[in-house]
C-alpha cells in the first residue's frame, strides 16, 4: 500500500475550481513534485493534504489510516512554506525545538535531537542567532532543520527555494535531494520550475488549471508527453508546435523524414524538440528555413527560423559556437523517431497505434 494515497480530491473556491478529481499514490521514500503554472493548484492542494484547507469531496489516506478529517496537528506530517515561517524573536535553537514543545514531545529527547538535526543541517554553529542574522541559504536550512526534528516521514514543501538567488538554489536542491534520501522521507514538493523538478524528482505531478495533465518520471513527461501542454511546460525552450494541413501550402513538411499525414477528422499538430532539429547545408535539404535571430547562450545558441508559408517559428538548438547570421537560409532535418503528433483540437497525443495508422497512409506523399 502507499504511504499518501488521494482519491478524487475536488475542492471549489466559490465558482473556481482549484482542485479537479484528483487522484495519486506516492509510495515511502518517494520524491514527487507538484509542478504547473501559477494558479493550477499546486499550495491549495498541499494545503489541503496538510490540513489546512478542507476538501469538498474525496479522501487522504497516510499510513494505512483515513486522514481526510483529522486536524493538522494529528497528521504526524511536516510543512515547509516559501517564507520559512521562522519566528523573527525566537533564536535558531528555540525556532528548531518550538513545534516539539508546543506538541508536549518528551523533554528528555530534546537536547540529542537537537544537537543530531543542527549538525546534520550545519546549523550547530548558529544556534544563537536571531533568524535576522542569517543568510537566505542559513533561514531555510532551519526551516528544514523544524521538518526534520519532527520525526515525521512525510514532508510537505511549498516552493521552499524561491527566495533564493539562482546558485544558492541549485545547491540547496542537492542538499534537499540528499537529506531527503538519507532519512527516507516521502516528500511533496511544490515548484513551478521545470528544472526544478526535473532534477530533484522521483515521479512529476504536473497539474493545469486543477486537473492531473500528467503523472509519470521526468524522463517519461520528456520524452512521452501526453499532451501538447505537458509537451511545451517541460523542457526549455518549449516543444515547436506546428500545425500539419493537408493541402496547405505547409505540406511539404509532413513528407520529409517520414509519410506522416493529417487523418481526414482528425487534424494534427507536429511537435519538435529544438534539440532534436538540425540544420544542413541548405543545398543539401529538401526543407529549408531562414533564420530571424539567434540567442547565445554560452553551451547552446537558439536559433528562430521561419519556413516559407508557415506563421509560427520554429525555435532550434546548436551548439555554442555554431554561428548563423540573421536573415541567412539554413538547411533543416530531424528523425521520424522524434517526431510528436498531437489532436489539435483537444491537445492530447496521438496514441502509437494511432500514430502509425497515420504514417502508413501515405497517399499524401510526394
Ligand atoms: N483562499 C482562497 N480564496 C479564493 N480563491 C483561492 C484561494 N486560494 C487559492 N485560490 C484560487 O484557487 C486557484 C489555485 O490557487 P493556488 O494558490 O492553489 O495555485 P498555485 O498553483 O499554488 O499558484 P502559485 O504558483 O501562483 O502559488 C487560483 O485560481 C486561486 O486564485
Amino acid at each position: 500500500m502507499s504511504h499518501l494515497s488521494l482519491h478524487h480530491i475536488t475542492k471549489a473556491w466559490g465558482e473556481k475550481t482549484a482542485l479537479d478529481d484528483i487522484s495519486f499514490d506516492a509510495a515511502e521514500g518517494a520524491f514527487v513534485a507538484l509542478l504547473g503554472p501559477s494558479g493550477c493548484g499546486k499550495s491549495t492542494l498541499l494545503r489541503t493534504i496538510a490540513g489546512l484547507e478542507t476538501a469538498d469531496r474525496g479522501a487522504i489516506h497516510f499510513n494505512h489510516a483515513d486522514i481526510t478529517h483529522l486536524p493538522p496537528s494529528l497528521r504526524k506530517l511536516s510543512m515547509v512554506f516559501q517564507s520559512y515561517a521562522l519566528f523573527p524573536h525566537l533564536n535558531v535553537r528555540e525556532n528548531l525545538l518550538f513545534g516539539l514543545k508546543a506538541r508536549g514531545e518528551e523533554k528528555q529527547s530534546f537536547a540529542a535531537r537537537l544537537d543530531n538535526v543542527s549538525k546534520l543541517m550545519e546549523l550547530d554553529k548558529l544556534l544563537d542567532r536571531l533568524p535576522s542574522q542569517l543568510s537566505g541559504g542559513q533561514q531555510q536550512r532551519v526551516a528544514l532543520g523544524r521538518a526534520v526534528i519532527a520525526n515525521n516521514t512525510l514532508c510537505l514543501m511549498d516552493e521552499p527555494l524561491s527566495n533564493l538567488d539562482a546558485r544558492l538554489r541549485q545547491s540547496m536542491r542537492r542538499e534537499i535531494r540528499a537529506l531527503q534520501k538519507k532519512l527516507g522521507l516521502t516528500m511533496l514538493y511544490v515548484t513551478h520550475d521545470q528544472t526544478e523538478a526535473m532534477s530533484m524528482a522521483d515521479s512529476i505531478i504536473l497539474l493545469n488549471d486543477g486537473h492531473i495533465e500528467q503523472h509519470g518520471t521526468p524522463d517519461d513527461l520528456y520524452n512521452n508527453p501526453a499532451s501538447v501542454f505537458a509537451a511545451q511546460f517541460i523542457g526549455a525552450p518549449p516543444m515547436n508546435i506546428l500545425p500539419l494541413q493537408r493541402n496547405g501550402a505547409h505540406h511539404y513538411l509532413l513528407h520529409l523524414t517520414a509519410p506522416v499525414v493529417e487523418y481526414r477528422d482528425a487534424p494534427l499538430s507536429l511537435g519538435l524538440r529544438a534539440e532534436d532539429i538540425q540544420p544542413i547545408a541548405a543545398e543539401q535539404a529538401a526543407l529549408t528555413a531562414r533564420v530571424i535571430s539567434s540567442e547565445y547562450m554560452g553551451a547552446d545558441t537558439l536559433l528562430v527560423c521561419l519556413l516559407a508559408g508557415i506563421s509560427e517559428p520554429l525555435t532550434i538548438k546548436v551548439p555554442g559556437m555554431q554561428r548563423f547570421t540573421d536573415g541567412s537560409e539554413v538547411g533543416l532535418q530531424w528523425s521520424a523517431a522524434r517526431q510528436y503528433l498531437f489532436h489539435r483540437e483537444s491537445g492530447k497525443r496521438c496514441a502509437p497505434a494511432e500514430q502509425q495508422m497515420f504514417a502508413s497512409q501515405k497517399k499524401y506523399a510526394v
